[in-house]
Parts: C-alpha cells; structure tokens; sequence
C-alpha cells in the first residue's frame, strides 16, 4: 500500500476481468460500502480505463494553455452576456475569493432530452461548447464517456450493498447531466498567508464524484470525528466520494463527506473531478422508502440549483421559477 495514503484504497481489479466471479464482485461490494459508509471517500486503483493519469493532464493543460480569448469563446453567460451557453463551458478565475480556480466543464457528447429555453438562466441539458483551437476535444469527450461507463458499474456494486438488484441505478443513468470538469488553481503569486483555501468547504451534489488530482496535494477531508485529513495523490488512484444525492438515496448509509482544497503557496494545481448526477427526476427518496421520504417532490434539477447558488463560480444562480429548465417530462425520467 503507498505509504501516504490516508483513506481506504480499493483495488478495482475484478472490473477488468471478462467474467469477475461472483465472489470477487461481492467481496469488491463489500469494501467499497464499508469505505463509502464510514470516510465516505476512497482511493481507486486498477480502475478500467484507457486514460493514464498523464492522459487526463494532459487534457486539462490543452485547455488551460488556450489564449484568454479562446477560452472566453466558450465562457458561460454570466461571465460573457453574449455568449448563450450557460451551464456547459468556462469559468475564469473570481478573484479575491476563496474558490481560486479556472475551470471548463461539458457533460455527456449525445444530446439529452429537454427544452432549451433560452430566457432560463441555466439549461442543464443544454449541449457541450468548444473552442475552435482546442485540440483535445475527442479526448474530453471520450473520457467523460469512460468516466461514466464506470461510475455504472461502481453504482451497481452500491446497489449490491443495498441488497438491491445491480441495475437498481440504471434508470438514474438514464439520460444523466453528469458533468467533467477541468479545473486549474493558478499558483498565488507571491504567496498569501490570507489564501489558505483556493477551492471552499463543500460536499458534491450528485451520486458520485471520481477525481483525478495532480501531484500537488491541497485536498483535505473531513473526518466523523471534525479534522481536516489531507488526501493527497497516490499513485495511480482515481478518489472517490459520494454526494448528496447518493446519501439521500441510501438513507444515510453512504456519506456526503465535506471536502476542500488548501491552496498550495506557489504552485499551480490541476484537478479533474467528474459528478455523476442523475438524469433529472426527482430528489427525494430512498431505497427503503421507494421515492416517498422527506424531499419527494422536489425536482433533482433543482437541488444542483440550490448548490451552485453557494459557489462563487456559479455567481447569479437564482433558484426562482423560470431559472432553470427541467421537468421530469422534459427530461422523461420519473421515479
Ligand atoms: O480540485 C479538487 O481536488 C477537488 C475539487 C472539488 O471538490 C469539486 O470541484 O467539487
Ligand atoms: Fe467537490
């Protein structure tokens, strides 16, 4: 085991095996939900990817390297009004803030179900924006495609520990608003004592999050007993951790760990974390209740909403009629 890992590390062999026996299958069940139950967060590794870590960098450096102008192309509305993509493409850097990053976000590569409205503030369906210079596309958008191939079979080894049936999340899947991020932290020049956070304490909307993270360090997780404990890279490790949704969906067995980044003095970070939300429908609900607890009713698009509404990112995010479009028969995804 590395020596500076310090939460649990899970080898993800057995999803590379053509036929993983059922004892491999239950035994990996079993140790991601004891990780996932208790730190909330995990160290993968042998995950079934083609991208090496290098890979994936060297995505995020394509992009970060832009000229400023080619990456305000593709900036969000509210950072450049004539722009009319408003949830899909880049955020610059809020300065003076706490949440010191860059970042460039797409979802899925095939159209989703929805209204495009363009009076909403924010489509969560709408489609991908590239810029023309970018040579990385393809790459992007093919491992947001692997990234969501395996967060389908994690979530059904989560199913499993819910003695649920292992497709008890596809219909979550269905038509999903995951979204990849790449995110850069420019080095803080000089270094500021008063700079101590560069990305706020937060936990993550979605069912899952899988983050690769650079060789810098910075991320720190909040453990049951209230101390920050620094996660930093180990080789070869995709991290893991589970959001809002998926602790709701699961009555609280899986935790929505409270997670932030410290800002390292001097040196630039990149991080590649990628959410898996569901396909709209509903928020509340939970495999013991069959979708009837507390928070039936509210729309999942809605609660993204809320959580963005807090990030300084995500500025202008209202959650008020008319602020978003989805509704479970726009996106055609009940339960
Ligand atoms: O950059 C990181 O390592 C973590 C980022 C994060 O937690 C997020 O974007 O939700
Ligand atoms: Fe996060």
């Amino acid at each position: 085991m590395p020596n500076n890992a310090t939460l649990p590390i899970i080898d993800l062999m057995p999803l590379s095996s053509p036929e993983p026996t059922i004892d491999a299958l239950t035994a990996l069940s079993q140790s991601l939900s004891t990780a996932l139950s208790t730190t909330g967060f995990a160290y993968l590794i042998n995950a079934p990817l083609t991208f090496t870590h290098a890979d994936i960098f060297a995505l995020a450096h394509d992009f970060f390297s832009l000229p400023e102008e080619e990456k305000l192309s593709v900036a969000k509305k509210t950072f450049v009004p004539q722009n009319t993509n408003t949830y899909r493409g880049f955020f610059p850097t809020q300065a003076g803030s706490d949440n010191l990053k860059e970042g460039f976000e797409i979802g899925p590569s095939t159209p989703l179900p929805g209204i495009l409205d363009p009076r909403a503030k924010f489509n969560l369906t709408e489609p991908n924006v590239w810029p023309a210079a970018f040579q990385s596309r393809d790459g992007t958008e093919m491992l947001h495609g692997e990234l969501q191939s395996l967060s389908a079979k994690l979530l059904s080894l989560l199913a499993i520990a819910l003695a649920k049936p292992p497709s008890y999340f596809d219909a979550y899947l269905h038509s999903s608003t995951s979204t990849l991020r790449l995110l850069h932290y420019p080095p803080i020049t000089p270094p500021s004592p008063r700079q101590e956070l560069c990305c706020t304490p937060h936990t993550d909307s979605g069912l899952l999050t899988l983050l690769h993270q650079d060789e810098t360090g910075g991320l720190e997780v909040l453990s049951a007993d209230g101390q920050w404990v620094a996660a930093p890279y180990v080789e070869g490790s995709i991290v893991v951790n589970i959001g809002d949704l998926m602790s709701k969906v699961s009555g609280g067995r899986f935790r929505a760990t409270w997670h932030r980044v410290r800002s390292s003095a001097g040196r630039a970070r990149f991080s590649v974390p990628c959410f898996f939300e569901r396909g709209g429908g509903w928020w509340g609900g939970c495999v013991d209740d069959d979708g009837e607890g507390e928070g039936a009713g509210v729309l999942y698009g809605r609660h993204v909403l809320e959580k963005m509404s807090g990030w300084v990112e995500f500025r202008d995010v209202e959650v008020g009629k008319g602020a978003v479009v989805e509704t479970v028969e726009e996106v055609g995804v009940g339960a």
